[in-house]
């Protein structure tokens, strides 16, 4: 195992916080106006993928700091101790090997002496199997029609993953499926879902790693008495439901046939888990052959990341590029800003990757951390978010880094609409490096012959300080492969962070307290009787509950 290091007490640390007070007098503007090689010098290309990162408030120096917090934190030693197999998810006593699910190498995999990759091709030959028989109607619904819709019931990891990647990748759905996804316990989401499908065209995928999830075992069984109450025989059941689980026990008591269970397992983490057998819903609408590519735009990364010095190492860039704002500027968020409307729930999938791995206050000792970890990560795609929150992020109090993505070529080429999406995107950019200077200003209102009273009352206001940090990826076009890859990079960013914060990146123990007052409370909620057992603020609700619900 890499030892656990406090990164405050190391030597880049401490050399990075004075250089930090030196950055802070600095401006980009100037960076790039001294440097006329920044942008080849700060950026780094992937097959398709260019990611710049040279509009950050970064010198070479800060460069050189940075790797070196990498070294002092032992991220190299960290990286093989993950691709080895070795239980770094401690608190769980696991190993973390999503990267095995998307080894196209002819390299072994070891768990505990044993190499995993047999286990993972059969699960992903069943996958490929079970998706030509639906493709091409050999598996039929009970009045022996072909399989038109496919409804995954899952949550958080077992439902983020897939829609974003089924949406993301739209122009590559086989014709005649439809996917929907049921997430919420709220009955609105389940009803909502079951209202656009028919009872004898649709496959339920019951996509839950544990197979207790609350939520998912409460919207199966509303799918399964739906279907039962259409169907009339549970003998139809194994035409209609699958389980996408590594808990063969709980999936047989539900009635699902262990022959129609895909299995993985517990070294895959929930919101890492798009490439096991929870991928299902993925494979079924855009193909096996696609969702193998998906893999292998990962897997490219994998190697990438696993065989790349750390300068030009895409995912270590980008992970110390974020923690320079947040551990030195206290930034505390982070946009992800995809100029691809079919990307449009990526924000929300890597807001999960980022807040349920890393945000986190204990480090591997189990001491309180005495730095900040995990950012919050929101955004939404462009140019919508324009028209919405980047006032804030053009001119308000807080630095927000930005993660700015686009496609070179649309899936969508109609007119000039790409042209003026892409040139929003390069725009913004510029816009938030550069800024507006009150000289600027003033130039603008002159031309636009406003009386010289005017000008310096609006000068104020339409000033732009810029210096505001950015990313840019600029992707060829959004494939199965490089939608694969941009996912990795995102994936071992977090990590490359959970190493240096000394966090365990791979457990999620902060979601369990409410789930388990849920559970206490649901029983309260099922007699009118007043409670009297919690604090005032909770007793109030539920009795006003009681209440108004008669
Ligand atoms: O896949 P299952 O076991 O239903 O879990 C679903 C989700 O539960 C949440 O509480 C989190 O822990 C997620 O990481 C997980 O993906």
């Amino acid at each position: 195992m890499f030892p656990s290091i406090n990164p405050t007490t190391t030597k880049s640390w401490a050399s990075l916080k004075q250089h930090a007070e030196e950055m802070k007098k600095q401006h980009m503007r100037a960076l790039f106006m001294e440097n006329r090689e920044r942008f080849s010098e700060f950026s780094l290309q992937l097959e398709d993928i260019l990611f710049d990162y040279s509009k950050n408030l970064i010198t070479e120096d800060t460069r050189q700091l940075l790797l070196d917090l990498a070294n002092e934190c032992q991220v190299a030693p960290a990286i093989k101790a993950m691709f080895g197999g070795e239980k770094i998810n401690a608190t769980e006593n696991r190993a973390v090997l999503h990267v095995a699910l998307r080894n196209t190498s002819d390299k072994p995999v070891m768990l505990d002496g044993r190499d995993v990759m047999p286990d993972v091709k059969a699960v992903l030959n069943k996958m490929d199997h079970i998706c030509r028989q639906v493709h091409s109607g050999e598996w039929k619904g009970y009045t022996g029609k072909p399989i038109r819709y496919i409804v995954n019931i899952g949550i958080g990891g077992s439902d983020l993953g897939p829609v974003m990647v089924t949406e993301a990748l739209k122009p590559y759905w086989k014709e005649g499926i439809q996917p929907h996804f049921v997430s919420n316990v709220d009955g609105t989401h389940i009803a909502e879902t079951l209202k656009l499908v028919t009872p004898d065209e649709t496959l339920f995928l019951i996509a839950s790693k544990t197979f207790t999830t609350q939520e998912t075992m409460t919207n199966a069984h509303t799918a399964r008495e739906w279907f039962l109450s259409h169907a009339h025989d549970e003998k139809f059941i194994a035409q209609h439901f699958v389980a996408l689980s590594t808990n063969e026990k709980a999936v047989t008591a539900f009635g699902i046939d262990p022959k129609n269970m895909f299995e993985f397992w517990d070294w895959v983490g929930g919101r890492y888990s798009l490439w096991s057998a929870i991928g299902l819903s993925i494979a079924l609408t855009i193909g096996f052959d696609n969702f193998a590519e998906l893999l292998q735009g990962a897997h490219i990364v994998d190697r990438h990341f696993t065989e790349t010095p750390f300068e030009q190492n895409i995912p270590v860039m980008m992970a110390l590029i974020g923690l320079w704002y947040g551990n030195f500027f206290d930034t505390a968020t982070e946009a992800i800003l995809p100029y691809d409307q079919y990307m449009h729930r990526f924000p929300a999938y890597f807001q999960q990757g980022n807040m349920e791995s890393n945000g986190k206050s204990a480090d591997r000792t189990g001491k309180p951390v005495s730095y900040e970890t995990g950012p919050i990560v929101w955004g939404e795609p462009g140019t919508n978010g324009q028209h919405a929150f980047y006032q804030l992020i053009h001119q308000g109090t807080k630095i927000v880094p930005c993660d700015f993505i686009a496609p070179a070529i649309s899936h969508n080429p109609i007119g000039d609409h790409h042209v003026k999406l892409l040139s929003n995107f390069f725009a913004q950019t510029e816009a938030l490096m550069n800024g507006k200077t009150a000289d600027e200003v003033r130039a603008e209102l002159k031309k636009a012959n406003t009386p010289e009273a005017e000008i310096e009352k609006l000068v104020p206001f339409k000033v732009f300080t810029g210096n505001r940090p950015t990313n840019s990826f600029l992707v060829k076009k959004i494939t199965p492969h490089s939608l694969g890859s941009l996912i990795a990079l995102y994936e071992h960013k977090i990590f490359v962070q959970g190493v240096i914060w000394n966090i365990y990146s791979f457990d999620q123990w902060g979601v369990e307290l409410g789930k388990q007052l849920a559970s206490k409370i649901l029983p309260e909620l099922e007699n009118n009787e007043p409670v009297a057992n919690h604090d005032a603020s909770t007793n109030g609700l539920i009795n006003a509950w009681k209440q108004m619900k008669q």
